[in-house]
């Protein structure tokens, strides 16, 4: 028999060609050989070319099997940057030493952002400024729990819709996670998530951690954009009338211990609390110091910020986990002011269809009340979250969003009374917190400290503390009672006296001698701006009666206009939003933005654009038709 198509010993190794008794094998050779001759250069390349072809198949087959068995046995989980779940995975593949096996870094210089980034150097070293973040752009894999994982991180880019390695769609605007689990059993992914969560809370808890959203985004996961964190603050340092804080975190702690009972009786289980009052009182340090002691996050928003309307507002809102506190400051920019009607944009803000975003050259929100309500109690709320809101004017909130369900608790927080102003005092100049001294160490307290400046060793600090401590605490009393005794109840707000207090720090005897001094400058300070102030709103007032009243030429029309006031020529150097902004100082963007220029404002301005002139609908001049001098 003829064997020659198995085996040709001969013309492969003997010429070094082993691998080539593949195309043998196939009967190629002994074809090759019929055509080109088998010493020819074209019978190698041939077979060269076969043997790639073989390889390349082999190696596409291979993938495609790897491939299957991806899909059979294995899961993928996608975690998108500014999802709180991204937050928890990042810092739980730090903290399992991932990164050790990663090549490639990012590097951030250390501020109060949080990225989970690894330090070179233990914390508190000096030189320990930036971090390194890995960027797991390479797929890794470890084992967790007995399975194997692999992970890969991909980045994200604003306007682009990334294709993804697994063909999800990726999220715009931030990194992406993939991490695909070599099982079918989804309780290997929700331990992974939940593990991952709960070393996320525990190494969190020193910090009061913030999400806030920055920049406007509209990919539906992606609204918190921004992660701060915030050493917590003790309840104590918060200085507000007896019990009120006190009773807060009950309040909140009752709430959230209470989800069965909520759920049992069919209430929905949300809270709502409106902090209102004074600037400088207290209202956000309440909250923050809230959130540390029952360890939630918060996710705080400000309606005041452009890109905010409601539809940004309910995506940001359903993103918020559970057991979360959504923060909203200043919910009055939300609502008309009572001075708007007065000021001379008022009539751009009711244009129906236009957002109210500037009053008197004030921005305001571009949220309505329907959609603030719907994220607070609508069908686009989510449960088991506190509603925290804050407020200098309570007045100008509307009362549907004080409701009960929707506002369950209100504080009021108040300029200082002299209670206050002696416990900030005492908390100003007390000693520190005790500190918990281990045997054999050494604590140094700085030499511009107040007297209990000694140098405390764990062998004498129980004498020399508690009778130096208690002299020095009596004689502080007493200046405390002195400080406070000089201070208007009701005149300056806590921050104002922390302000003037931070002026005298480690000396007490200087502040309670300042502080008289103190209070008259301030008064002085306070009438020349209330006199300013003043002197704004008449020269506002005076300009205002030469100003134009009108509609708002929107749309590319200008449907009416009228004058009052003295101004020779009526209109109005408006766009439409398809028109450039005019050379006056009044114009529209083509998102219906309303540009205020107060460098032009001036109502010499406010004469016709040349480059644009109002017509009304059936396209007639308003400059010559419609328009009324007086
Ligand atoms: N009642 C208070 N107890 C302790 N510190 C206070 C108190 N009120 C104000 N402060 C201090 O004043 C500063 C500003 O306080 P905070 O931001 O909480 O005031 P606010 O009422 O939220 O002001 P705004 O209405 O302007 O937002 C903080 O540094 C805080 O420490």
């Amino acid at each position: 028999m003829d064997k020659s198509w198995i085996r040709d010993d001969t013309s492969s190794e003997a010429n070094g060609w082993w691998w080539s008794g593949i195309p043998q094998f196939v009967g190629l050779s002994s074809l090759f050989a019929t055509l080109f001759g088998s010493s020819s250069p074209m019978f190698n390349s041939a077979k060269l070319l076969v043997l790639g072809f073989i390889i390349e198949t082999g190696r596409r087959l291979f993938q495609w099997l790897i491939e299957r068995f991806r899909l059979q046995y294995s899961m993928t989980a996608q975690f998108d940057e500014g999802d709180p779940s991204y937050e928890w995975v990042v810092q739980f593949l730090t903290k399992q030493g991932l990164w050790r096996r990663t090549r490639e870094f990012r590097v951030n210089a250390r501020n109060s952002q949080r990225k989970w980034g690894i330090r070179t150097r233990p914390e508190g070293t000096v030189k320990d400024n930036a971090e390194y973040v890995p960027t797991y752009e390479v797929p890794q894999l470890f084992r967790w729990n007995g399975y194997w994982f692999e992970i890969k991180r991909s980045k994200g880019a604003l306007g682009i819709q990334p294709m993804n390695p697994y063909g999800m769609h990726q999220s715009v605007g931030g990194g992406t996670i993939f991490i695909t689990i070599y099982s079918l059993k989804m309780a290997v992914l929700s331990d992974f998530v939940e593990d991952a969560r709960s070393s996320y809370l525990e190494v969190s808890k020193p910090d009061v951690i913030i999400h806030t959203a920055d920049t406007p985004n509209f990919n539906p996961s992606f609204a918190w954009s921004n992660v701060k964190r915030k050493v917590r603050r003790r309840l104590s340092s918060i200085i507000l009338q007896e019990g009120v804080i006190e009773s807060i975190v009950k309040d909140a702690q009752e709430f959230l211990d209470m989800e069965d009972w909520y759920v049992g009786r069919g209430i929905p289980h949300r809270r709502g609390y409106l902090l209102y009052g004074p600037p400088g009182s207290g209202k956000s340090s309440t909250i923050y110091a809230l959130a540390g002691e029952l360890g939630l996050e918060i996710y705080s928003l400000s309606l005041a910020s452009g890109f905010v309307d409601d539809s940004f507002l309910q995506r940001a809102a359903s993103s918020i986990p559970k057991r979360s506190i959504f923060l909203i400051e200043d919910i009055d920019c939300a609502f008309p002011r009572d001075d708007d009607a007065e000021t001379p944009l008022d009539f751009l803000a009711n244009i129906p269809g236009l957002p109210r975003r500037y009053s008197n050259g004030i921005r305001r929100s571009a949220v309505t009340l329907s959609g603030l309500l719907n994220v607070i109690d609508g069908v686009g709320s989510d449960d088991g979250r506190l509603f925290f809101a804050t407020t200098n004017y309570i007045d100008r909130l509307d009362p549907a969003l004080l409701r009960p369900g929707r506002i369950d608790r209100k504080i009021q927080y108040s300029l200082a009374t002299q209670p206050q102003a002696a416990a900030l005092f005492m908390r100003f100049f007390e000693p520190p917190a005790p500190v918990t001294i281990q045997p054999k160490l050494m604590l140094e307290v700085p030499s511009t400290s107040p007297p209990i400046s000694v140098m405390v060793t764990a062998e004498n600090s129980d004498d020399i503390g508690a009778n130096h401590g208690d002299k020095y605490n009596t004689s502080l009393r007493q200046l405390a009672d002195s400080f406070s005794s000089s201070i208007a109840p009701g005149e300056f707000s806590t921050a104002e006296l922390q302000g003037f207090l931070l002026s005298c720090k480690n000396q007490p005897e200087k502040a309670v001698a300042d502080v008289s001094d103190w209070m008259a400058q301030e008064r002085k300070d306070r009438q020349e701006r209330k006199e300013r102030e003043e002197v704004r709103k008449r020269k506002a007032q005076e300009k205002q009666s030469s100003l134009l009243k009108g509609q708002y030429a929107y749309g590319g029309q200008v449907k009416a206009m009228q004058v009052t006031g003295s101004l020779p020529v009526a209109s109005l150097t408006v766009s439409p939003p398809d028109v450039p902004i005019s050379d006056g100082s009044i114009g529209a963007t083509a998102n219906g933005d309303i540009q205020h220029d107060k460098e032009k404002d001036d109502h010499q301005e406010l004469l016709p654009s040349p480059a644009y002139e109002p017509r009304d609908e059936s396209g007639v001049s308003l400059n010559s038709e419609k328009v009324v001098s007086t």
